[in-house]
């Protein structure tokens, strides 16, 4: 019996990350991965019009991304557990209140954990650094000893953060589908230190995590 091929869409904020990803997938015409921009209202506007266009099974943020010190080291690969939207809220004299403690809406996307476990798990088999934790989507990038530590008490466990994932996960949503974010780590969220930043390193990490995806979301 032919089981219906699954459809995968990865979707990627800049072109480099999109060539690390199709390197990774060896060309293989089950995903297609495309381009999302930078920030979460250009990834869930790209998101969905391509959601518009085909049918998919599932939904993948894809890309580099800052990680919490002692949580996501530069090199290593965070995968979501939880996608939040960590600045989607209001600041106020005791502090930052989220869309959902303002009754407005809901900033934390929930991920199919078996897929997760299963992403992980096949990651840690490829000898790849790996961890499942709650991978922020911010629209402003930390750049603070300050922030970085406010914004990984907000999200108790959070490893890394990106500017993506949540209007990608919204999108799939949107259209009932499940979604996963993967990070490979270039930075440590934290003081502005741009020569710091590893992203060719992280690319060559998210290449090979992609390589893994064959294996596990097909
Ligand atoms: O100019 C800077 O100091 C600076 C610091 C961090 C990130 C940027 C970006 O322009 C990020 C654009 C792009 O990369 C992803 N990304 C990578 N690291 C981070 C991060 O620490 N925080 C948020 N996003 C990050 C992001 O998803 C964007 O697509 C500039």
């Amino acid at each position: 019996m032919n089981l219906p091929k699954k459809r995968i869409l990865v979707m990627t904020a800049v072109q480099a990350e999109r060539d690390a990803v199709l390197r990774g997938l060896k060309g293989d015409q089950r995903f297609d991965v495309c381009l999302a921009g930078v920030g979460p209202a250009a990834a869930a506007a790209n998101t969905a019009r391509i959601l518009a266009t085909a049918e998919y099974d599932l939904v993948v943020s894809a890309g580099i991304g800052g990680g919490f010190p002692g949580r996501a080291e530069i090199g290593s690969l965070v995968v979501a557990n939880e996608i939040v939207a960590a600045d989607l809220g209001v600041a106020t004299p005791k502090g930052f209140m989220s869309l959902d403690e303002l009754g407005f809406g809901c900033t934390r996307v929930q991920v199919d954990l078996r897929l997760v476990n299963r992403l992980t798990e096949a990651l840690l088999a490829a000898n790849l650094p790996v961890s499942a934790a709650p991978i922020l989507t911010v629209s402003t990038v930390t750049g603070t000893a300050e922030s970085a530590a406010e914004m990984a008490a907000r999200v108790p466990g959070a490893a890394a953060e990106a500017m993506e994932g949540y209007g990608v996960a919204i999108a799939a949503l949107d259209r009932g589908l499940p979604v996963l974010e993967i990070r490979s780590i270039s930075n440590l969220v934290g003081p502005r230190d741009r020569n710091a930043w590893r992203i060719k390193e992280a690319l060559a990490v998210l290449e090979t995590a992609s390589s893994v995806f064959l294996e596990v979301l097909l």
